[in-house]
């Protein structure tokens, strides 16, 4: 592809991207792969090449750009070798036109500015949301860490994660698969708070295709049991085959009807040591992976999410045994979703406390612990330790 047929498949590929956010369909990274699946006579350096583009509009973008060619033209105002590319030729995007509408740089949609704001993220914070993630691996448990660390090169490790190692951008590690997981520091940080030892009954609630049970479960040391639920069933029959290469045999799935989890569960009642909460959310602390998520959330969607995550963790409650705990997780920066709702459970849990999770990583924020990227260079997290009366 010449650079200009590269600008004109961002183009095209951006235009898509816009319309999913507005009308709720397949992600970024999900459009980008069906259009090259097309298109064959695109290469892996211009698969990269357009790849690279479309991200850096995205995330030069706070609000929603009007279509793809004026984020494009965002992008191309502050690189001459961009703009050169809008030549009229045969693939590329129409010369730029003088006065034509350029999308409006920003970090954040408006409303969910002032809803950072009053959850006591300030503007200054806000450029690190959507930063370009680094790399981050766990090493499991077990494994001979030095010899994995030897097909590494430039590994370095996570402050306050004994298990989490830093790679250099695009290093290839599916060859470690079972030994290595691909998975964010925040993650993992959040999956210490549950404290989980071997032998425990550990519910995790949520537990989506599996990246916390598996840390989880390596934390048990492979010994007592692990019941991870969610209503997904797609994503939840990707859990088994991750357990099983991690050779994790402590782990059971069970598929949630929404609505009626508490008869699903009624087995389980006053049973787990801890009830892991990895709360469904709007995701505003994992801008940096899917930048385009900002232009999805609305105050709609984030009034329900919010109410999906009090029911959540209400049906956590009578799962715990006495003495025992909810950890309840969300990766997000906004107090609706995290600090609000831990106190408002608190308000209606008579009995029920919160110890702040003992994290190298983080600062206190409410009843728990917040991470952010600016801060502590992981996913944004609010999470909270929630104990049950004994
Ligand atoms: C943040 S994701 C979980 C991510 C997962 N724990 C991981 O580490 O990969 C939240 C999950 O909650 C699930 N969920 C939504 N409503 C639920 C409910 N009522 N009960 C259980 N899970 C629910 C969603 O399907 C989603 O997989």
């Amino acid at each position: 592809m010449t650079p200009a047929a590269r600008i004109q498949a961002a183009i095209e590929l951006l235009d898509a991207i816009i319309v999913a956010a507005r009308e709720g369909g397949a992600a970024a990274d999900t459009l980008i792969a069906r259009y090259f699946a097309t298109r064959r006579y695109a290469g892996s350096k211009d698969r990269r090449a357009v790849r690279e583009l479309v991200y850096a509009a995205i995330r030069q973008c706070g609000e929603p750009p009007p279509n793809g060619r004026a984020a494009m033209l965002l992008l191309a105002q502050d690189d001459p070798a961009l703009a050169a590319g809008f030549d009229g030729s045969p693939h590329g995007p129409a010369p730029i036109a003088r006065g034509e509408a350029v999308a409006q740089k920003g970090v954040v949609p408006a409303w969910i500015g002032r809803e950072l704001e009053q959850s006591g993220v300030s503007s200054a914070a806000w450029a690190a949301l959507v930063d370009r993630a680094p790399l981050d691996v766990r090493i499991r448990r077990g494994v001979d860490a030095a010899e994995v660390l030897s097909t590494l090169p430039g590994a370095t490790p996570i402050p306050g994660l004994s298990q989490g190692w830093r790679l250099p951008s695009g290093t290839d590690v599916s060859s470690l698969a079972g030994a290595v997981e691909v998975q964010d520091a925040g993650s993992q940080a959040v999956s210490l708070a549950a404290m989980a030892q071997p032998g425990m009954t550990v519910i995790d609630l949520c537990a989506g295709a599996g990246g916390k049970t598996l840390a989880l479960g390596d934390a048990m040391d492979g010994s007592g049991r692990i019941i991870a639920c969610d209503v997904d069933r797609a994503r939840l029959s990707r859990l088994a085959p991750r357990a099983a290469k991690a050779a994790l045999g402590i782990v059971d799935t069970r598929l949630l009807d929404p609505g009626r989890e508490a008869a699903a569960l009624s087995d389980l009642d006053g049973a787990a040591d801890v009830v892991f909460v990895d709360a469904p959310c709007s995701g505003t602390g994992t801008w940096r992976r899917n930048p385009e998520a900002r232009w999805r959330l609305t105050p709609e969607r984030l009034h329900r999410l919010a109410a999906t995550q009090a029911h959540v963790l209400a049906r956590a409650a009578p799962l715990v045994r006495p003495g025992g705990a909810i950890v309840y997780v969300v990766c997000s920066l906004l107090d609706a979703e995290g600090k609000e709702q831990v106190e408002r459970f608190l308000d209606g849990h008579a009995g029920w406390q919160a110890v702040a999770p003992a994290l190298l990583l983080g600062v206190p924020h409410g009843a728990g612990v917040r991470l952010t990227p600016g801060h502590d260079q992981t996913d944004g997290f609010f999470v909270a330790r929630l104990t049950a009366p004994c």
